[in-house]
Order: C-alpha cells, then structure tokens, then sequence
C-alpha cells in the first residue's frame, strides 16, 4: 500500500494497565511540513514519540512510514527506514572528537562502516562532509575536542548535526531546547529551521514554548489524555476552544509556555 503522506498513525493506542497514555490518534503528515504536537504535562506527546519511533510498540493500531507498515520494526530499523529521533545526547559517542562523531554519522548513512579498504577520496569526501555539517551547527571551533567536553549546549547541537548527516525523512525532536540557556536554544532552532527549508522532509517537534510554537510550526497537533483533540493550522488551532480551555490564561505572552 502506498500513499502521499511520508508518516501516518492509524487509529494508535497504547495502555499501561488500565490507562490509556495514547488513545486510537489517528494523524498523517506530508513532507515540507513542520508540525509542532502540543498538550498539557502527561497529554502523550512523548509515548506517541515512542510509538512512531519504536521504542514502545503499541496495544492497538498502526504506523506507516511512506505507505508502509512499519509498526513490528524495531527502533534501528525505523531508523534505517528514514526516521530520525533526536535524543537527548544518548547518540554521542563522548570520548571520540566532535568532528569524529559527525564523520560517523556520514559513514552510518552511507552504509559504510570504518573500513581500511575505503579509497581515500572517500575518506576525504566523508570528512568534507562532516566539515559542513559542524560549520552548520556553528560548531567548527570545536571540531577536534571531545564530544565530552562541550558544554551542555553544545552537545544539543553536535546531536542535531549527527541527525542532520543521517538525512532522515522524518525528523522528531522532543523539546529540543529543554534545559538550554536562552543563548544557546536560537542555535538549536535555527538548525530546525534550516532542516524545514528541504521540502522534501516532514518534521515533529513536541515543544511548550509558544515563541518556538509561533516561529516554526505549519500545523499543530493538540493531544490531551492521549487523544487528539486538534489538528489544522496555528492560527486557526490557538483559538479553538478546546486549545483554550487546555491552556487557559495562557499563551497571550510570547515569552510563556503552552503548558
Ligand atoms: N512506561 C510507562 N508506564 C506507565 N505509564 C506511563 C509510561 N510512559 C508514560 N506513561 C504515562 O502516560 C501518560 C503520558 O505520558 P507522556 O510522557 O507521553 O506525556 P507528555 O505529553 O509527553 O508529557 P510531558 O509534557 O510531561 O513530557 C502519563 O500519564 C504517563 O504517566
């Protein structure tokens, strides 16, 4: 079965005991779409992360990727399947240098593992690569330290250049900028930004800051106790009164959060 969206959940639902965390979502996204999933603390937004991606499997209901089924796969095979999750610093390797692990991530997507047969050019195209990815990221300055080294910041971003080098179709990031300074999140956002001007790539972002909300998102998705409750452009989800009764006396200020 084939259809136009690159990501859709059918009817997904997970239970842990008798509560339902995610609650039959149905929701399907295109490429060149940026769609910002939003929702009360506990609404779901991350375990519907972890249904797509694969680190939970659902109860009930399914996930396709490009028309595709891919809701027995595992976590690196969805992976490999073209959806890339941001984790929070989980996919640094810390002692290798910044460059190192960028280099990495090149090689990963080329399906090349470190081989002594690998013509030099390739080497040299692969690290150019790398080059230009941490040029990106404003991370050059720091490409021959250790990934251990970087400031908590800085880390945030080398995780997003890595996931940038992978080129995946879908990327998920799961409040991007949480515990970064006000100085280092723009950084962050600009590299989703940037990823958002390929129109061939379809991005999720779960975020609580109504700045980023504004700045990024082409559609947002509400889910409150699991199920989706809104789904259609900014404007027109800000005001429906469900959104406003979620998120009640807030939201009229760009520095507050939407939950
Ligand atoms: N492994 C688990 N076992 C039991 N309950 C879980 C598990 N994972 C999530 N939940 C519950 O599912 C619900 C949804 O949690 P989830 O973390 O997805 O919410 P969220 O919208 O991401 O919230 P937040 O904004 O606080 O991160 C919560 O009630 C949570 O306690």
């Amino acid at each position: 079965m084939s259809d136009s969206f690159s990501l859709r959940t059918e009817d997904l639902t997970i239970r842990f005991g008798g509560h339902a965390a995610v609650d039959g979502v149905s929701c399907a996204f295109r490429p060149g779409e940026l769609t910002v999933i939003v929702g009360p603390n506990g609404a779901g937004k991350t375990t519907w992360f972890n249904l797509v991606s694969g680190q939970l499997h659902p109860t009930a209901g399914r996930v396709y990727k490009d028309g595709r089924d891919i809701t027995a796969l595992s976590p690196s095979a969805r992976a490999k399947a073209g959806i890339g999750r941001a984790f929070q610093l989980t996919n640094l390797f810390p002692q290798l240098s910044v460059l190192e692990n960028v280099r990495l991530a090149v090689q990963a997507r080329q399906g090349a593992g470190p081989s002594i047969f690998r013509r030099a050019a390739g080497l040299d195209a692969i690290r150019e690569e790398a080059a230009q990815h941490l040029t990106s990221a404003r991370l050059s300055a720091v490409a021959d330290y250790p990934a251990a080294a970087l400031p908590h910041g800085d880390q945030r971003k080398l995780e997003v250049a890595m996931l940038i080098a992978m080129q995946p179709d879908i990327y998920m990031f799961d409040e991007p900028t949480a515990g970064m300074s006000v100085d280092e999140a723009p950084a962050i956002l600009d590299l989703i930004a940037e990823i958002k001007k390929d129109t061939t790539k379809t991005v999720l972002l779960v975020e609580h800051k109504m700045d980023v909300v504004r700045a990024l998102a082409d559609r947002i998705v509400v889910l409150h106790n699991g199920e989706l409750v809104a789904d259609g452009a900014p404007d027109a989800v800000m005001t429906l009164p469900i959104v406003r009764e979620i998120y009640l006396g807030v939201g009229a200020d760009d520095e507050e959060e939407v939950a």
